[in-house]
Parts: C-alpha cells; structure tokens; sequence
C-alpha cells in the first residue's frame, strides 16, 4: 500500500514541492523526465502533473494528496480539503487595470472585458459586490491583454508586482491570498489516511523547524534573570554554567521572525558570543 502525492512536473511549485519532501527524509528515485516515481524510504508514489490539471485528479480518487497553489483549488476544487499550508509559493489573485485609469471601486468594472486565466475567481469576486462583466479567459501571458486591446482590465497572480509594473498595469483588488498547501482527496482510504498523517507528522515538523532558530549565548551569571526574560523558548531556557566561574550559557529556541529584534535587547543586557544555529525538524 502506498500513498499517492501529485506534485507540479514543472514550474513556481516543482522545487519547493520536492525539497518539502526531501526534508521529511523521504527521498525520491527520480529521472527527470518521468512522470511517476517511487519513493525508496517511505511507501508514497510521486506523480508529476500539470497545477491546474491536478483538482480533478484529487476529485477522482485516481490521486491521494497533492502540492498545489490554493488559488487553483479555489478556482476549480472548492469541494477539496486542504489539510496543512505550507508556507512557499504566496502570491495575491489580484484584479488590475491601466495605470492611467482613474479608479474608483470595483462598480467601475460594470460592462468591462476582463482577461483571466481565473474566471470563477472572477465570478464569484464580481457577483459578491454585484458587478457582471465579461470574461476572456486566456491561459497565460494575462498581462499583455489591455495593452493589445484585448480587454480593459485583468484578473491574475501578482507576487512582487513587477510583471504588472512592466506592462503598465496597477492592482486595484486583491481578491485571495494563497500559498501552496497540501490538499486531500474526498476519496482517500482509510489505510491510506493513515499514510497521510505520517507524512503530515513529518511535514508539521518541518514547517516548525523552518520557523524557528536554536539560540546560544553567554551571558554573566548577574544577568541570566533579565536576559531569560527576553526568551520565550518551547518550554524555558536551558541554562549551563561556563567553565569560568559566574558564566553561564543559555540555550533556546526562537521564532526566526523575532531573532532580530530580541538580538540588540540580548546584548544590551549583556549577552555576548550569541550564536544562532538552524532546526532541521521540530517535534512538540
Ligand atoms: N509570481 C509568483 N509568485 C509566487 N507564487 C506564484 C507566482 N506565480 C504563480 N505562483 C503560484 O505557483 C503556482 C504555480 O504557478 P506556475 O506558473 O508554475 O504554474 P501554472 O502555469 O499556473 O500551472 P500548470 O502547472 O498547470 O502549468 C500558482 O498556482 C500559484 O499558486
Ligand atoms: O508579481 P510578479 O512577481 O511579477 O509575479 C506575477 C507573475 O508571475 C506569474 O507568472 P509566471 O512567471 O509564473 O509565468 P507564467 O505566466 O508562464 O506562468 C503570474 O502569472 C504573473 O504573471
Ligand atoms: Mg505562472
């Protein structure tokens, strides 16, 4: 028995999608232009497949679980469960017209033509506020649609913003935010879950680890009170005496988002030889 993961074969997912797996110790035989794989150390099949292709697949049963963008489930797969977000791949579905257009609200889209690669999105987003406009759904290449006079406005992904910048193009709603997840299909079996809350175990303990950072630091013995305070750590601090007497060293774990502005407090309480290591998993 084995559990069936899809990952994107190629494109913004592939990478990140492979290395996730990878850090959960699961390693994949793997000829770059196979479609299918084996995992040697845990009893999962990889399949390589198209994004968009993959909610029916979920949906069908044919595959278990899958890395895939949330803004695709949401287009196409709202009856797909989502069991953990994984952090990669955020990005914004964001409606955008020409930068020389004086916007007012989302009523100003009333009558227009709106290229998208995401016309339920559309849809959905339009209907809520009332708006009906009209879709011309392309596949890519979204952004050159207005300046070609194919439509007035756009509906796609905007991640730093810089293909809208370069075409001439400003975002004016932000309709979803998504990032990759690992979606589930309503079909999974029973012996299969059971596979998948391994793999989800393994996963949760990455995602953690990815979060955090180990801290060691001395600091004289007088301090320790005040410096522990800045710590919040997964219990409390461990602390071990120096070999110099009235030394000690404190070791903790912190979120990574946090390490920076707790560093000028730690040393302006006296800590000093401050290390910072990296957490290859977590487990609480
Ligand atoms: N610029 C970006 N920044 C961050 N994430 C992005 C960006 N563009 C796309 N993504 C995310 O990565 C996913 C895959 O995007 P990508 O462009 O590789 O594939 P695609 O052409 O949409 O899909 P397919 O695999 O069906 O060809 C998107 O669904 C989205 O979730
Ligand atoms: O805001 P930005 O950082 O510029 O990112 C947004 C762009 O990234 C994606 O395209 P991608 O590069 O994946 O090309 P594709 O159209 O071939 O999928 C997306 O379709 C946008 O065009
Ligand atoms: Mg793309």
């Amino acid at each position: 028995m084995k559990i069936r993961i899809a990952v994107q074969k190629t494109g913004r997912l592939n990478e990140d999608s492979i290395q996730i797996l990878k850090d959960c110790g699961i390693s994949i035989d793997n000829g770059k232009d196979q479609l299918r794989a084996l995992s040697r150390n845990f009893p999962l099949e990889v399949f390589y497949l198209r994004n968009g292709d993959i909610p029916q697949y979920l949906r069908d049963g044919v595959v278990d679980v899958a890395i895939i963008g949330e803004n695709v489930l949401i287009e196409k797969g709202e009856d797909i469960p989502i069991a953990e977000r994984l952090g990669f791949s955020k990005c914004k579905v964001s409606l955008a017209v020409p930068k020389s257009i004086q916007y007012n609200s989302v009523r100003d889209f009333e009558g227009k033509r709106i290229a998208t690669s995401y016309p339920n999105t559309v849809r959905n987003y339009l209907e809520k506020h009332g708006v009906k406009a009209d879709l011309h759904i392309i596949n890519g290449s979204v952004e050159i649609a207005p300046n070609i006079g194919l439509a007035d406005a756009i509906c796609d992904i905007v991640s730093s913003g810089s293909t809208l910048f370069k075409n001439n193009l400003k975002e004016v709603e932000v309709m979803l935010t998504s990032e990759a997840v690992l979606a589930v299909s309503p079909k999974i079996s029973t012996e299969r879950k059971e596979l998948l809350d391994k793999l989800q175990f393994r996963i949760q303990s990455v995602l953690r680890a990815r979060q955090s950072k180990y801290i060691l630091l001395n600091a004289p013995n007088e301090k320790l009170s005040a410096i522990i305070k800045l710590l919040p750590g997964m219990r409390s601090p461990t602390v071990l005496p120096l070999a110099e007497e009235g030394w000690s060293s404190v070791h903790t774990v912190i979120n990574k988002d946090k390490f920076w502005e707790v560093l000028a407090e730690l040393k302006r309480n006296g800590a000093e030889g401050i290390l910072v290591c990296p957490i290859e998993k977590m487990v609480l």
